[in-house]
């Protein structure tokens, strides 16, 4: 019995499985009251402004923390295609910055003028914490693959049948919450999965403990652009 469920687990990959034990957490990050306010059309737009700008600094301390996980890859991975994941998740980042620049402008948001809140630091100083070359590629790219599946599952959300999300932030629903981002979040899992698989005990805990801090930024980071 107990062999069977071990089976089911790895059939399943670790992530879920976690997703799974710690399902409060992740839904805490993932329906938060600010993304039920976009779904629902009640979204205090202050709130969408002070989310827009803070998420353009945090998008700007994200590329060096994937550059880093990029780095990792090529230095530690066992297979070749993670290189090439993570490039096109680079890659997508410069048009993002180009696209908060734009929508900031739109809603007369002055990203210059911006700094970031303590939530803000706090989430960076995280993600600064895991560029060394102390950390281990699995820590790192599952902490990666959960900053971004937050955002997708999220986002997608407010784009699902009966949803009533206003018309001017369907942009923004659908930049994380599109198909190609869903996929790009598939492949992060399955790496993931893959690492995981092959991970002593120690970087098994190292990378749920990662998981779940990703999961309590995030939910501060909504909390914190609510106001
Ligand atoms: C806070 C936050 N989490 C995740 C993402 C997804 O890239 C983002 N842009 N911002």
């Amino acid at each position: 019995m107990e062999a069977g469920l071990e089976q089911l687990a790895e059939a399943e990959g670790t992530t879920a499985t976690w997703l799974k034990k710690h399902h409060l957490m992740y839904t805490a990050a993932t329906r938060h009251p600010l993304i039920l306010s976009i779904r629902d059309g009640s979204i205090d737009l202050d709130s969408f402004k002070r989310w827009l700008g803070q998420d353009y600094l945090f998008v700007r301390a994200f590329v060096p923390f994937v550059s880093s996980v990029l780095l990792k890859a090529c230095r530690e991975s066992d297979n070749n295609s993670d290189m090439e994941v993570l490039l096109s998740g680079l890659a997508s980042l410069n048009g993002e910055i180009k696209w908060f620049k734009k929508e900031a402008s739109k809603w007369g948001v002055v990203l210059s003028s911006i700094a970031p809140q303590k939530v803000n630091q706090d989430y960076c100083r995280f993600l600064e914490s895991l560029m060394g070359p102390d950390v281990e590629y699995t820590v790192a790219i599952t902490a990666l693959w959960a900053i971004e599946v937050v955002y997708q599952q999220s986002f997608a959300h407010c784009l699902e049948e009966g949803s009533r999300t206003p018309p001017e932030l369907a942009e923004t629903c659908q930049r994380w919450g599109n198909e190609g981002f869903g996929q790009y979040c598939q492949s992060l899992q399955k790496i993931t999965d893959r690492r995981l698989l092959r991970a002593t005990n120690e970087e098994l805990k190292k990378a749920e403990v990662a998981l779940l801090r990703v999961l309590e930024h995030e939910v501060e980071f909504w909390n914190m652009s609510q106001g």
